[in-house]
């Protein structure tokens, strides 16, 4: 073998091998890089089969349901428009019920329903098995506790015994009717006044709610808080209590693992919530210990009889006989102030918002007035002019108009339940024991399949018969709920909205303010989110003797 043999050999081999290394090297980067291509090319194709499959399911399942958060995508967009109108929506496509899927491991989960059917069906025939159940008492609890709103069995039992004693007793409704009566006319009458004196303008739903809450107060724990008068003073309790409302409202939808976390570490809205809380029962402290004080000096002097909710329930005993707990009374305080503060102090303000879009409602409202009014020819008929209660009976037109009101805008806009055993709702829908149910009554007001085609229309006219008033099934129109559960207060909310409408519209025109913007809040009760801006302007001789001479 000679030096060239040798090295060609050598160059050959050096050759073979660097071609073999850059052959093998190639191959294991184009490998490679096909290998990421593919990877790349599949994890395109599945995402594109996820966002198809999710989204067809939006036309059997009224919303895309993804892997991983379910609706809750679509949820978190509703939120930032209006909830309501969006539930709505999904409800109308969907036939009146359906199932929303919220993220894997979270309590999400529920059906929603707008069909009386089924309504009736939960709310009263298999009333035994659709109670408010573990998951929203749970999360209701800090602020509402064992209150009437967030029991169920015996303990809500025996608080609607008592409580429904008391409002059907003709002591109650006389005490109602007198509280009611003094604070319009030694309150809300001169508010309105001084700001027409003063030409300003008023948020009538900050008014109301002062109204409804100082009467809550009289009427719950024979209290006047004095929060309606014309200085109109903070109320740290009202702003704490409205925050409280809204705050537990998120809960419902927020993963219960999230709010937990955000509880625990005094986070984002729970911070608020804590807050607020605090507040709240600092008031609900107040007023027991004061009622326990005044109850020992009122068994000193036996002629200051004391009448009130509060007082009502102090003097019962629990199953095993002993009075109750300071708790569990603030949870009664707390319970009783949503009912009757927020409901019909909301539903006012929705209801004046109306009238002044529909200026011939109006008239006829006046008019049914003035008739009223007529009837007592020999009377005066001036600015102390106060409606009797067999006068504001007889009022239909306006009956009619807030019944209307409060189809569009209820002022509890959803309510929930809990199954406790496997159920099929009359519409078919197939229910697995622990399911929750929300009815949504905001949407209920908003099907043609229920009131027809003029739906979103106010037409008071709906609700009359040969000018009579005649009221809907409970389940059709659910805004004071139905069955073993109907609202304990409808006939005095009714007869406080209409004692109220009357008094201020027959001596004032409520105009809303241009350009105020007015929307509804998510909350428990349905708010105004930025009140409801008015200017109120005194009526004339010539509007009254136009209705005086109009025959309605
Ligand atoms: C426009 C006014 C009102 C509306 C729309 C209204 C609506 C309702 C609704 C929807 C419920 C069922 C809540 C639930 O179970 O989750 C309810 C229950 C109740 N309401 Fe009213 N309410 C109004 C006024 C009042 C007033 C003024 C009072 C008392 C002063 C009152 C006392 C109660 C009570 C005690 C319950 C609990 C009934 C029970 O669970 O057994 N409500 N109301």
């Amino acid at each position: 073998m000679n030096h060239y043999t040798t090295l060609s050999t050598f160059n050959a081999t050096a050759i073979t091998i660097t071609m073999n290394t850059s052959l093998s090297f190639f191959s294991v980067t184009s490998w490679k890089r096909l290998l990421d291509f593919q990877i790349l090319e599949l994890i395109i194709a599945l995402l594109v089969f996820v966002v198809i499959h999710s989204l067809r399911q939006r036309k059997t399942k009224g919303l895309p349901v993804w892997p991983f958060v379910g609706m809750l995508p679509s949820l978190v967009l509703g939120l930032r428009v209006d909830i309501y109108e969006w539930v709505t929506q999904i409800l109308r496509r969907q036939n009146g019920t359906f199932i929303f899927k919220g993220p894997w491991f979270t309590n999400l989960n529920c059906i929603v329903t707008s069909d009386p059917r089924n309504l009736e069906h939960l709310l009263k025939t298999r009333f035994q098995v659709y109670p408010k159940g573990l998951y929203f008492r749970y999360a209701m609890q800090d602020l509402l506790g064992n209150g009437i709103f967030n029991a169920d069995d015996d303990i809500w039992r025996n608080q609607r015994k008592t409580a429904s004693i008391e409002f059907h007793s003709s002591k109650f409704r006389n005490m109602t009717t007198e509280s009611l009566l003094e604070l319009v006319h030694r309150r809300l009458l001169p508010v309105c006044e001084e700001s027409v004196h003063q030409s300003t303008k008023i948020d009538l739903q900050d008014i109301l709610l002062r109204l409804t809450f100082d009467n809550v107060c009289m009427i719950a724990f024979g209290v006047d808080p004095g929060c309606l008068n014309p200085a109109l003073p903070k109320i740290p309790f009202a702003k704490a209590f409205e925050s409280a409302t809204e705050a537990t409202m998120l809960r419902f939808v927020t993963p219960t693992l999230v709010w937990k976390i955000m509880r625990h570490y005094n986070l984002g809205f729970e911070h608020k919530l804590k807050r607020s809380i605090k507040e709240v029962d600092n008031f609900a402290d107040e007023v027991i210990r004061t009622r326990k004080k005044e109850l020992l000096l009122q068994s000193n002097d036996d002629n200051k009889q004391m009448y009130d909710l509060l007082t009502i329930f102090m003097g019962h005993k629990d199953e095993q006989g002993q009075a109750f707990s300071d708790k569990f009374l603030r949870d009664i305080c707390v319970n009783f102030i949503l009912a009757g503060r927020d409901t019909s102090s909301v539903a006012l303000s929705w209801f004046f918002w109306l009238l002044d879009q529909n200026p011939m409602a109006e008239a006829k409202i006046l008019c049914e007035i003035c008739g009223i009014v007529n009837e007592r020819e020999d009377e005066c008929k001036n600015e102390s002019f106060v409606f009797k209660p067999e006068e504001v009976k007889k009022m239909e037109y306006l009956h009619a108009a807030l019944s209307e009101s409060l189809r569009l805008y209820p002022s509890v806009p959803v309510d929930h339940k809990e199954v406790v055993e496997d159920d099929v709702f009359p519409d078919g829908t197939i229910l697995k024991k622990g399911t929750k149910v929300v009815y949504a009554i905001y949407s209920m007001g908003r099907m043609e399949a229920i009131w027809g085609k003029d739906c979103r229309d106010f037409q008071p006219e709906r609700w009359l018969r040969d000018k009579r008033f005649t009221s809907e099934s409970a389940y059709k129109f659910p805004a004071f709920n139905g069955g073993p559960r109907l609202c304990l207060g409808k006939d005095f909310a009714y007869y406080q909205m209409k004692f109220v409408a009357a008094s201020i519209l027959y001596r004032y025109k409520v105009m809303v303010v241009e350009d105020h913007l007015v929307a509804p809040k998510l909350a428990l009760t349905m708010y105004m989110k930025h009140g409801l801006k008015v200017k109120l302007c005194r009526r004339s001789e010539y509007d009254l003797k136009m209705c005086h001479n109009i025959k309605c």
